[in-house]
Formats: structure tokens, C-alpha cells, sequence
């Protein structure tokens, strides 16, 4: 057996561990039996990993003696919707639970993001377990509770802090993940060290090439720095009240970008983020508080690593069918959740690893640097 790597999100009576390891979804059963209030389980997963990975999860459940059913729903972002979690709601009264029954979801963060609120909605609150298996899941959206679907209007605008009961990050699904949904997920490795880790920075601008390419070793230690930089923040600020904001580097940008490319799959969250982080680190520039080197640092990594690092690769070209505008996109970007009083407040940064927030940003400057970059 190898071994498991523990971490704890410190939040007192709302604590858990992630757990960070090999084979964990095979062991699952006995891993998750401690924290159940009564052997009873729902998982709620996607097609994608009902064909992969869930047969060996139920496999383990049963072994451990704990009852179980699953919900099985389409793959993709679009299943973040008031449709889909009226639907697991309602198929999850259908077929009869109780209070003590712990939903378990086995995805990446679309499942875990809709999973979670439908678990913090249904009978006013039941447990729930994150089994993620993209790496953004791993090292992202399954760690701190935040919960939530998109709305027409915009993403994550209807949510709740939730925060699971356990995290089992399973590094041998991520085998069988795309590889386009694996670099998505390095996005958010990256933003760890864009946000206040330097070295981390630095040592996956040396490693970043081998991990993507495979490299097991490399991808739990990203994994483990990732949950540990996430937790850390989150213990200190699990509500987003300051600190926690500086994990939406990259997000103000990348969430517009999302909800205009209307969440089908022609841009990713990780990918949007990607270039998110990109034009905060310029915006960061043109206000004087990033030197240029450091920017253009962050382009070069992302961009090596083949991710976009610009709007015209993303919008108005063959991947959304269409053509996109400054202004829309400033639209979207005042429904952000961090504006208050009518300002937006954008993660900016004085260099890499010195990630900061700030109110005092003009709309023309955003304006004009979007116009740039659709017009690269
Ligand atoms: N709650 C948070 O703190 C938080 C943090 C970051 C992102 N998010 C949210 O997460 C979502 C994106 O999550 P994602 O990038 O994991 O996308 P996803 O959940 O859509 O998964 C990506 C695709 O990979 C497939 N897949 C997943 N695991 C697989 C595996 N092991 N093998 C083969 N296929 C697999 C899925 O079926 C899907 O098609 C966005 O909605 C974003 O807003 C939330
Ligand atoms: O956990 C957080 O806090 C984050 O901001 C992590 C982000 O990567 C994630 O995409 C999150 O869902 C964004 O949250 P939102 O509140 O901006 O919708
Ligand atoms: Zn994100």
C-alpha cells in the first residue's frame, strides 16, 4: 500500500482532511466510513466517470457495508444550472433520504461545485464528501466549501459556503483525464504561485514541462503545495471577507470571459483563468505596480504550456463562433461578486508571488487593455 499524505483544513467544528494518494477511490469505503453519520450514500457524479471510475467507487462502498445509489449527469460546465440541481434534488427525495444520508461526489468541480449546494440546500443541510478527479478538483474546487451553479447572468452567482466532510484526491484517475482538461487545472496550480509563493513559481517553470507530460512524482507534489496553500488561506479566511479573494487572481477577467462564451465547452474554466491571470499581471503593469519582467514572466510560462494567453484565442475565432467586445465583457465583469458600492475589486499584483487587492481601478484602463487583446 502506498502512502496517503494528510492535510487539515483548520476550521474548528466544520475541520477535515484531504487526503492525497494512490488508489484512494479503491478504498474509499473504508477512507469515508468514519465521517458518515449512518452507512448511507449518494454518489452524484458525470458520464464521463460513471464509465471510468465509479464502478470501482461503488465497489468499495459496498464492501464497507455503507448503502448507496448514484446519480448520473451530463459532463460539462452546463450542468452547473438551476436544471440540473432542481434534478438531482428531486431525484434524490424520489428515491428516499434522510438527514444522515452523505452525498459523495466523484467529478471535477462542476460536479463537486453543484453537488455541494444541493447537499447544503436539501433538507436544510446534509454531508458531503469531494472525490475529485480533475486536477483543477484536486487542487482547487474541492477544497473550502464554496458551492454554487452559474446563472444566465453570470458564474457562481447563486451559491453557499458548504464545506465538505473529507477530500480523497485520488492522483491514478488522473490518468484518464484529458489533457486539455489537465492543463486547465495547472491554471490554478500556477495562480498559487502567482498569489504568494515565488518558489513555487519558479520551480514549476522548471518542472511544469515534465509534470504535464506525465511525471507522477511531480503532479502529487504540485497537488500537495496546491491544498496546502489553499487550505492555509481558507482557515484563515473561510468567507471571503479579505484574504480569501486573492484566490479570484486571474478570476474577474476569466469569469466574464466564461459566461460570454456561454459555458458549452469552448473555453474552460482553467483556460479562462489562464488568460485572466495574463491581463491582471498587465493591468498590474500599466498601473505601475508589477515590473514588466514579472509579466511577462507569467505570459511566457502559460503560454508554453499552451494555454491562452490572449482574447484572440479565445473569442471571436473558431472555438466560440464569435465576436466578442470590450464593453460586454466590463458588463459581465461588474457582476463579479467582489464588487461593492459599484467598484469592482481586482486582484492585482506588485510581482510574482505578491498577489494584492484593489478597488481603485479605473474601467477605462480594463476597457482599453481588453480592446489590446482582442485586437493581439
Ligand atoms: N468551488 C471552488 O472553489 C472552485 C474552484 C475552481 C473551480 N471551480 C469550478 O470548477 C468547474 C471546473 O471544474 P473542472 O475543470 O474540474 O471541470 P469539469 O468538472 O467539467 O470536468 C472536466 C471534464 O473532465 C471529465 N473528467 C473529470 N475527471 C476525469 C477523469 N479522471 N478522467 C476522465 N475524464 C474526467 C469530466 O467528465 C468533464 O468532461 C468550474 O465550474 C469552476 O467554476 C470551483
Ligand atoms: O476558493 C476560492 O475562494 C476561489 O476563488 C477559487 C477559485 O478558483 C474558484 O474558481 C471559485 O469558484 C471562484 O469563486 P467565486 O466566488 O469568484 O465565484
Ligand atoms: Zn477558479
Amino acid at each position: 500500500m502506498t502512502t496517503i499524505d494528510t492535510l487539515e483544513v483548520s476550521l474548528g467544528d466544520r475541520a477535515y482532511d484531504i487526503k492525497i494518494g494512490s488508489g484512494l477511490i479503491a478504498q474509499a469505503g473504508g477512507l469515508i466510513k468514519p465521517v458518515l453519520r449512518q452507512p448511507s450514500a449518494v454518489v452524484v457524479t458525470d458520464e464521463n466517470l460513471a464509465a471510468q471510475h465509479l464502478p470501482a467507487l461503488e465497489a468499495s462502498l459496498t464492501d464497507a457495508g455503507i448503502a448507496h445509489r448514484s446519480l448520473v449527469l451530463p459532463a460539462g460546465e452546463a450542468t452547473k444550472s438551476f436544471a440540473k440541481l432542481e434534478e438531482v434534488i428531486d431525484r434524490l427525495l424520489e428515491g428516499g433520504i434522510e438527514r444522515g444520508t452523505t452525498l459523495v461526489a466523484l467529478g471535477g468541480g462542476v460536479i463537486g461545485d453543484l453537488t455541494g449546494f444541493a447537499a447544503a440546500v436539501t433538507l436544510r443541510g446534509l454531508d458531503f464528501i469531494q472525490i475529485p478527479t480533475t486536477l483543477l478538483a484536486q487542487v482547487d474546487s474541492s477544497v473550502g466549501g464554496k458551492t454554487g451553479i452559474n446563472t444566465a447572468r453570470g458564474k457562481n452567482l447563486v451559491g453557499s459556503f458548504h464545506q465538505p466532510r473529507l477530500v480523497l484526491a485520488d492522483m491514478d484517475v488522473l490518468e484518464t483525464l484529458p489533457q486539455r482538461e489537465f492543463l486547465a487545472g495547472y491554471a490554478e496550480v500556477v495562480k498559487y504561485g502567482l498569489i504568494n509563493d515565488p518558489v513555487f513559481f519558479t520551480w514549476l517553470e522548471e518542472k511544469g514541462p515534465a509534470l504535464i507530460a506525465g511525471d507522477r512524482d511531480l503532479r502529487r507534489e504540485a497537488v500537495l503545495v496546491s491544498c496546502r496553500a489553499k487550505a492555509d488561506i481558507v482557515a484563515q479566511d473561510e468567507r471571503e471577507a479579505g484574504l480569501r479573494a486573492l484566490l479570484n487572481l486571474g478570476h474577474t477577467f476569466g469569469h466574464a470571459f466564461e459566461a460570454e462564451a456561454g459555458y458549452g465547452g469552448g473555453l474552460i474554466h482553467g483556460e479562462a483563468v489562464a488568460l485572466g491571470m495574463v491581463m491582471a499581471f498587465d493591468l498590474s503593469v500599466e498601473m505601475g505596480f508589477c515590473p514588466p519582467d514579472d509579466a511577462a514572466r507569467v505570459r511566457a510560462h502559460l503560454q508554453a504550456c499552451g494555454l491562452p494567453v490572449a482574447l484572440t484565442a479565445i473569442g471571436g475565432n473558431a472555438r466560440t463562433g464569435a465576436g466578442w467586445n470590450s464593453a460586454t465583457l466590463v458588463s459581465h465583469m461588474m457582476r463579479d461578486k467582489k464588487v461593492s458600492e459599484g467598484r469592482i475589486t481586482f486582484v492585482l499584483a506588485r510581482g510574482i508571488g505578491k498577489a494584492f487587492l484593489e478597488r481603485d481601478v479605473e474601467l477605462e484602463r480594463v476597457d482599453a487593455l481588453l480592446k489590446t487583446s482582442l485586437a493581439a
